[in-house]
């Protein structure tokens, strides 16, 4: 064995699903928590060379200084090459300062993963005036995975017919591969943020909806106004159906309830964040980038 997928309690099944995808081995590391709050773990104290630390980073706070305690502690025990596995990955959306003052979080994150990891893996960061994960995470190996392909064959499987459509600019992207896969017919709409929980969304001119069975495609649904709106939008315009399909559920309280409310019928997700939507794995294609990474 010369490389181990090392995993929290919480993301077993998807470690192993990864591991099982990859042909290597996994473990647990334990975790107690002190009564003041500390952290306490143990990993396996022998670590082949390569370790791969599988840690999808919703609700990141406390799991990156766990990243820390681990992967100092791995070099320790023998790892020799360390991998970061993140499906989900944290304070990507902070790349600039935008008033004074603010922490540029997508860059103060980004180095602190890079001087713990020798590679990183993620799908669908949300990176905007950055071209490339290298430049958020610079990292030796840094491999950006989108789930978009994944969605696209769940759609078509389920909506054969469906019309796609992306509720901002940046859905372009994956509603256009997802298009150019299926042959599905597509639009992209243009959106407005006024605040958290407040976006503004124009349906794409001249786009026929009526009738149509339509397809949500984003990368994040977080507090669901971006669907939920989209979805009003499209009913009031005559839409058959409107389901959504996403490659992270962070799905905030009440996120769900909102988008029903709206009218979203079915809700698909891949499982980067564990959810009940979750839909399809995205381990093979985690799997495959670990190749990549190995062979060098
Ligand atoms: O469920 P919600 O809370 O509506 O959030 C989800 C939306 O947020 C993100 O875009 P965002 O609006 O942040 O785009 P931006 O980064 O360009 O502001 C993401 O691409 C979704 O479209």
């Amino acid at each position: 064995m010369n490389t181990l997928v090392l995993h929290f309690d919480d993301e077993t099944q998807e470690a192993e699903r990864l591991a099982r995808a990859a042909g290597v081995e996994c473990a647990v590391i334990e975790r107690h928590r002190f009564p003041d709050d500390e952290l306490h773990l143990r990993l396996p104290a022998n670590l082949p060379a390569r370790v791969i630390i599988y840690r999808s980073l919703h609700r990141p706070n406390e799991k990156l200084l766990e990243l820390l305690l681990v992967a100092r502690t791995a070099g320790r025990l023998g790892a020799q090459h360390l991998t970061l596995v993140a499906p989900y990955l944290a304070y990507m959306r902070q790349d600039a300062e935008f008033t004074p003052g603010e922490a540029i979080s997508q860059r103060v994150v980004g180095e602190f993963l890079a001087g713990l990891f020798d590679a990183v893996i993620t799908v669908d960061p949300h990176l905007h005036r950055v071209s490339s994960l290298a430049e958020a995470v610079p990292v030796a190996h840094a491999l950006a995975l989108s789930g978009a392909p994944l969605l696209a064959d769940l759609v078509a499987s389920h909506r054969p017919g469906a019309l796609l459509l992306g509720p901002d600019a940046e859905s372009a992207q994956w509603v256009e591969l997802a298009a150019a896969r299926h042959g599905f017919d597509f639009g992209v709409c243009r959106k407005t943020r006024h605040g958290d929980r407040d976006v503004a969304i124009v349906l794409p001119e001249g786009l026929a909806v009526a009738g149509r069975s339509v397809v949500l495609l984003d990368d994040v649904a977080s507090s669901g106004h971006t669907l939920a709106q989209a979805a009003r939008l499209l009913l009031a315009a005559g839409a058959a159906s409107v389901d959504a399909a996403v490659t992270h559920a962070l799905f905030a309280p009440g996120a769900l309830a909102l988008m029903k409310d709206a009218g979203v019928g079915e809700v698909w997700s891949t499982d980067c964040i564990i959810h009940p939507s979750n839909a399809v794995s995205v381990a093979p294609e985690l799997a495959a980038a670990l190749r990549t990474i190995t062979s060098h």
